[in-house]
C-alpha cells in the first residue's frame, strides 16, 4: 500500500466527543482516493461508484496527522477498484479501513467509458 498524502486534524473537524467526525474523514478519503484513481487511469473525468465496508478502528484527535494509503485491487474496462487505509502518522495505528472503492471513468455524457489503461505505478 502506498501512503501518498497527509492531513492535519484541527478543532473544526471534531465531533461532540472531541474526536474526528466520521463524515469529514470520508470526505477526505473520497477526494484522496479519487486523485489516486485518476493517476492510475490517467483520467480527469470519473465518478465514485461504490464505497464498501468502512471500518472506523481507532479515533483521531485534534493535532493528529493522518496518512492516506491506497492500493489497486483490480482494473476493469471503465472502472478501477482500490482498497484504502488511513493511519495515524505518529502511532501508526489504523484509523479507518475501506475494503473497496470503485471509480468509473465516464464520457462527457456521464456514461461509463473505457479508460484504456493497464496497471502502472503513479
Ligand atoms: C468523485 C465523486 O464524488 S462523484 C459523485 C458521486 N458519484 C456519482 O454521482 C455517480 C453516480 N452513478 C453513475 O453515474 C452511474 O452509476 C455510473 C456512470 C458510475 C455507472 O453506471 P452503470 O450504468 O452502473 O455502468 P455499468 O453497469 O456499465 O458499469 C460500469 C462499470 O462500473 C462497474 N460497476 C457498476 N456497478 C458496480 C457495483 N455495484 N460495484 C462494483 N462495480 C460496479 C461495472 O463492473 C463496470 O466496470 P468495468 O467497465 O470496469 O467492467
Amino acid at each position: 500500500m502506498k501512503y501518498l498524502s497527509r492531513r492535519l486534524v484541527k478543532p473544526e473537524h471534531l465531533n461532540p466527543a472531541n474526536t474526528l467526525f466520521g463524515g469529514q474523514l470520508l470526505s477526505w478519503l473520497d477526494e484522496e482516493a479519487a486523485i489516486f484513481a485518476a493517476c492510475q487511469m490517467k483520467s480527469e473525468r470519473h465518478v465514485t461508484k461504490l464505497i464498501a465496508e468502512i471500518n472506523f478502528i481507532t479515533p483521531a484527535r485534534s493535532g493528529d496527522v493522518l496518512e492516506f494509503g491506497f492500493e489497486i485491487i483490480s482494473m476493469g474496462r471503465s472502472s478501477i477498484t482500490v482498497r484504502a487505509k488511513v493511519r495515524n502518522k505518529l502511532s501508526q495505528l489504523p484509523v479507518v479501513t475501506v475494503e473497496k472503492m470503485v471509480f468509473v471513468h465516464v464520457n462527457e455524457k456521464g456514461l461509463p467509458a473505457p479508460h484504456g489503461m493497464g496497471i502502472y505505478a503513479a
